[in-house]
C-alpha cells in the first residue's frame, strides 16, 4: 500500500495516543510469570505485541487476548515442560531479546529466530550474560546474532552486561529474574543505550510486586524469592507514537493535543517534547493531555537523545523545517534497529533537499528548501511515520509499503485521515 501525502494547512486537531508497545510487552511477560490471574487493560494490539503473546503461548502460558484486554493465568514463575519449541519473533527486537531470558526459565530447549533483518541485530552481550547465569546458549547462525538455542537452568549469580548496543539485554534478564534459582546481580560497566527503558522495566516489575535493587544504571539486583503477583494492569499511552502527532504541530504550525498520556511517565521519549520546546514550540500538559503549539518559526538545537532513540527520526524531520541547523547526539546505536536509521534518515532528507552530515554518534541537519519524494521505509515503521509527517509540511510525498506501521501503530494512517490530514 502506498500513501500519498499533500501539504497541510495550519492544524488544530486532537489525537489519542495508542497504548505503549514497551509497556505491553513487559506486562505480558510479568503476568505470564506471576502467581494468579492478571487482566491487562488497553494493551497495544500491534504486530510486535502479538508476537510476544504468541511466543508466550508456545511456551505454555494461557494467554487469552480479548476485546481491548488480555487475561493471563500466570504460571507462578515456572514454565511447563514439553517438546523443543521454536519462537519466530519477526523483527521485534524487544520480543526476541526479552524472551531470550524467559526461554531460560523454560525447561524445554527453545530456539529464538526472526526475519532477515532480525538476524542482523546483535545479541552477543545478552548471550554471554545468560551463559554466566546458567544458560547453555548456542548460536545457530552467525556468532553474536540470532537464531539462538537456549537450554540449561536459570541458576542466577553475577554477570556483567555490555548494554552499549541495547538496553534490552539488561531488561531481558531483569524481567526473568524472579524465576531464577538464586539471586541475580547485573553489573553494567558503561552507561547503557536507551537507559530510560530500564526505568520502564523496573516500573512494570514493581507494579507486579517484584522488588528490584539498583544503583542508578550501573548495578541491578533481583533477590531469590522475588515473585510477580497477578493483578489488573492498564497500559499507559505511548510517547514514541505520540511524537508523530506532536510533530504535526511543529511542522505544519498550529495546535495538536494528544490525550491518553501519563503525566508521570518514565518513558524516555517524553524528551521529544523538551526538544520541541527548545526549538520554539509551546508545550503544555494538563491531566492526561499534552498540547503542542507552533506559531513562529523554529530554531535548531543541539541535543543528546541517547535515552530517547525512537524519536530521533521524528526530531530529525522537524529539524529539517527549522530556520537553523540541529545536531542530535547519542544516536550510534540506531544502526542496530529495524534499519540503520541514521543512514536512512540522512539519505531521505538529502533526497528532499536538506543538508545532512553524519558522525560516529551524531547527525546534523541543515535546513534548506524541501521537495516531496517517494520514500521506501524498507519495512521500518518509524521511517514511514516520521517522513509521512514531514510530507504534511512539504507535500508531494509518497510512502511506499505503508502497512509497515503495523509493527507498532496500526491505526496511524486512520488517525491522520480522521484528523482530515490525508
Ligand atoms: O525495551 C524496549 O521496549 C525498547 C528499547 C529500545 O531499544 P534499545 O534498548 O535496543 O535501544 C527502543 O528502541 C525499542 O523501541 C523498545
Ligand atoms: C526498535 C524498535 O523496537 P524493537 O527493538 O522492539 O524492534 C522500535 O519500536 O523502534
Amino acid at each position: 500500500m502506498d500513501v500519498n501525502i499533500s501539504r497541510s494547512p495550519v492544524v488544530d486537531v486532537t489525537f489519542s495516543a495508542p497504548p505503549s508497545k514497551s509497556y505491553t510487552h513487559r506486562a505480558l511477560i510479568a503476568a505470564s510469570l506471576a502467581a494468579g490471574r492478571s487482566r491487562i487493560c488497553r494493551p497495544l494490539d500491534a504486530e510486535d505485541t502479538r508476537l510476544t503473546a504468541r511466543a508466550l503461548r508456545s511456551l505454555g502460558v494461557p494467554v487469552d487476548w480479548g476485546d481491548n484486554e488480555i487475561v493471563i493465568d500466570g504460571t507462578g514463575g515456572a514454565l511447563p515442560g514439553g517438546d523443543p519449541v521454536t519462537l519466530d519473533l519477526g523483527n521485534s527486537g524487544t520480543s526476541l531479546r526479552l524472551l531470550s531470558s524467559i526461554a531460560l526459565v523454560s525447561p524445554r530447549p527453545v530456539v529464538l529466530t526472526g526475519n532477515r533483518r532480525m538476524l542482523e541485530r546483535p545479541l552477543g552481550p545478552l548471550v554471554e550474560a545468560l551463559r554466566a547465569l546458567g544458560g547453555e546458549v548456542a548460536y545457530l547462525g552467525r556468532s553474536g546474532y540470532p537464531p539462538i538455542r537456549v537450554e540449561g537452568r536459570f541458576s542466577g549469580g553475577t554477570a556483567a552486561v555490555d548494554a552499549s548496543m541495547s538496553s534490552q539485554f539488561i531488561s531481558s534478564i531483569l524481567m526473568a529474574g524472579p524465576s531464577a534459582d538464586g539471586d541475580v546481580e547485573l553489573k553494567v560497566p558503561e552507561m547503557p543505550a536507551s537507559r530510560s527503558y530500564l526505568d520502564v522495566t523496573v516500573d512494570v516489575m514493581e507494579a507486579f510486586g517484584a522488588t528490584v535493587g539498583r544503583d542508578g544504571y550501573t548495578r541491578f539486583r533481583v533477590r531469590r524469592g522475588t515473585r510477580y503477583t497477578g493483578r489488573e494492569y492498564t497500559v499507559e499511552g505511548d510517547y514514541s507514537s505520540a511524537s508523530y502527532f506532536f510533530a504535526v504541530a511543529a511542522i505544519c504550525g498550529g495546535t495538536v493535543r494528544v490525550n491518553c498520556l501519563s503525566p508521570a511517565s518514565v518513558q524516555g521519549d517524553r524528551r521529544f517534547l523538551d526538544a520541541l520546546e527548545a526549538m520554539g514550540c509551546l508545550v503544555a500538559a494538563s491531566g492526561d493531555t499534552v498540547t503542542v503549539t507552533r506559531e513562529d518559526e523554529l530554531f535548531g538545537i543541539t541535543i543528546d537523545m541517547s535515552s530517547a532513540p525512537d524519536t530521533v527520526q521524528t526530531l530529525a524531520v522537524v529539524a529539517a523545517t527549522a530556520a537553523t541547523p540541529t545536531t542530535i547526539t547519542g544516536v550510534g546505536h540506531l544502526q542496530y534497529k529495524e534499519s540503520d536509521r541514521v543512514r536512512v534518515t540522512a539519505e531521505n532528507l538529502q533526497r528532499m533537499g536538506a543538508g545532512v552530515s553524519v558522525g560516529a554518534d551524531r547527525i546534523t541537519i541543515t535546513p534548506a528548501p524541501l521537495h516531496g519524494v517517494t520514500v521506501n521505509p524498507v519495512d521500518d515503521h518509524r521511517t514511514a511515520m516520521s517522513f509521512a509527517v514531514l510530507g504534511l509540511g512539504v507535500g508531494g510525498m509518497t510512502i511506499r509499503d505503508a502497512e509497515c506501521v503495523g509493527k507498532s501503530f496500526p491505526g496511524f494512517w486512520d488517525a491522520l485521515r480522521g484528523a482530515g490530514l490525508l
